[in-house]
């Protein structure tokens, strides 16, 4: 019965079947993106074109311009996300920025909105540094025990990185993931890494398919003791910071200024108003171990996935990874060797910024972004494209497909990050780049995410070169089976030492 919505608004959709709708890719095991992009491409004469998500019809939105009229212009049409998670699940849940829905997400963005200024980065930066610098200490002490021959997993170094970053900067904590995996940031890390296997998927397509079922079932993503353990920590840590009045320039701090009211609201460019005062809000405990969890719900396996298929890019093109050595040194002769990065100096580096655009583009951690219609939209491009869009109506954007179209980008596959430079940046359309997401209710991250994958980047590429173990199969592809960008088989690097 649901079968026949694109049918009668005359919408051109891809042909499904009983139950799984158009996901055959799963049942085919291939991967996600490869198969949105397959379906992109057969409709690539179209603006829109439907598919259904098992019974959930998904109008695709497979023009730039129509992308950025519905999550730009048109915003207030489709302000909400559909959700994976269950709101139900707990407070803490029901309070993540990327959970929550209309008025409230609205509210809580702007509160949140002056903890992810430049200024605010700035500050926090030094903490990013010494979790990159002491990183790269350990992998060198590591290494040099076997002689600067050891094979690395990519993901399992750059997710340690990753928790000790977000440990330090989101809950206050100094972690060492490298030296001590067992600490309780990186088991509940793990616990999320699990999002990425088979079993997960099939835990979160039933999510989506019933979630009525999979609460009978009671399908949780983490592990709740891990979970209660932190939301002590964390109310805990902020009760003592209140106290003692400490400055760490982390999330708990900033948390501990908004609660008093001391931050003032922002616009979309990181300015404080002048005419308006500090934001005031009662903060319920709940709400604020949310905004720590975030970091860990959105900014833990991303930022761990873009690291992975940036040292794989570098290990493949070693004549991109000498150019960007040589702007490392560059810095390092102006700051001084052995002298901790500075956030100007990071800020600064173009190519580093080429690099790291390029990696977004041709593998990005979010494969598409949806939005929810929460209010009637009929769309009229005046040129005879007409349709509508109903409350409950859900849009996809397809991030991957739009990043490998040979009409925005020519040689999709080919890693080149002179497609960022200043140059070509000049005619960036907005809707043809989106790792971050797109309009008002993009990725409120971006800045931090960026600047901890280029610290680390920093500091390893000072210390070693970057190569690939023979295992490890080249071109890398996406796992198959998993909603997700992750590679099939394991990226194994090697660090070779380069004072050796
Ligand atoms: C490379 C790393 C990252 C990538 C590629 C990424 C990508 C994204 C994308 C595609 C979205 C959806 C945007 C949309 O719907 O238009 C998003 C949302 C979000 N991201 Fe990130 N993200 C990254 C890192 C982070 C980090 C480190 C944080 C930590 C705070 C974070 C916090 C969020 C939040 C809170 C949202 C929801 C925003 C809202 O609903 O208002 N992300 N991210």
């Amino acid at each position: 019965k649901h079968y026949d919505y694109f049918e009668k608004r005359g919408i051109k959709f891809v042909k499904p079947y009983p139950l799984i709708g158009t996901n055959y890719w799963m049942l085919l095991k291939k991967a996600f993106a490869y198969d949105l992009q397959e379906k992109t491409k057969e409709f690539e004469n179209e603006k829109i074109f439907g598919l259904y998500d098992f019974q959930t019809p998904v109008v695709v939105l497979n023009d730039p311009e129509i992308i950025k009229q519905i999550t730009v212009k048109d915003f207030d049409h489709f302000t909400d996300r559909r959700l994976f998670l269950n709101p139900k699940m707990s407070n803490v849940v029901a309070n993540l920025l990327i959970v929550m829905k209309g008025k409230k997400w609205h509210e809580m963005r702007t509160s949140l909105t002056p903890i992810f200024t430049s200024s605010k980065m700035r500050l926090m930066f030094e903490l990013i540094s010494n979790c990159g610098q002491q990183f790269a200490e350990n992998l060198e002490v590591d290494n040099a025990k076997y002689g600067g021959s050891k094979m690395y997993e990519a993901k399992d170094i750059c997710t340690k990185y990753t928790c000790d970053v977000i440990a330090s900067c989101a809950f206050g904590y100094q972690s060492d993931s490298f030296q001590d995996p067992d600490n309780q940031f990186y088991n509940l890390g793990r616990s999320l890494l699990e999002l990425r296997t088979p079993k997960m998927t099939m835990k979160l397509l039933m999510m989506r398919f019933s979630p009525a079922i999979s609460r009978l079932l009671g399908f949780s993503m983490f592990d709740r003791q891990a979970a209660q353990n932190f939301y002590r920590l964390i109310v805990e840590t902020i009760a003592a910071r209140e106290q003692k009045e400490n400055v760490r320039p982390d999330l708990i701090n900033l948390l501990a200024q908004l609660k008093k009211g001391d931050l003032k609201p922002v616009d979309e460019d990181g300015n404080e108003g002048n005419k308006t005062g500090p934001i005031k809000r009662h903060w319920t405990d709940d709400e604020l171990v949310a905004q720590c969890f975030v970091f860990f719900f959105a900014g833990f396996e991303t930022v761990s996935t873009l690291l992975v298929f940036a040292t794989y890019e570098l290990a493949v093109n070693p004549d991109i990874q000498l150019r960007l050595r040589e702007e490392i040194e560059e810095i390092q002769e102006q700051l001084g060797h052995g002298v901790p990065i500075t956030y100007d100096a990071i800020q600064g580096m173009k190519y580093m910024d080429m690099v790291v655009n390029e990696a977004l583009r041709k593998w990005p951690p979010g494969l598409i972004v949806d939005r929810l219609c929460t209010k009637n939209y009929q769309y009229d491009d005046k040129e005879g494209l007409k349709f509508n869009v109903e409350v409950g109506d859900l849009v996809w954007i397809p991030i991957y497909p739009i990043h490998h179209n040979p009409k925005y980008y020519p040689d999709p596959e080919k890693f080149d990050p002179e497609r960022f430079n200043e140059e070509n940046k000049q005619s960036f359309n907005s809707a043809t780049f989106m790792p971050f997401g797109i309009g008002p209710r993009n990725c409120i991250g971006s800045r931090f995410a960026l600047l901890e994958v280029k610290t680390l980047l920093f500091y390893l590429l000072s210390k070693f070169v970057f190569e690939l173990s023979s295992e490890t199969p080249v071109p890398a592809k996406l796992k198959p089976f998993i909603i997700g960008t992750a590679p099939e088989k394991p990226i194994m690097l090697k660090l070779k030492p380069l004072k050796l």
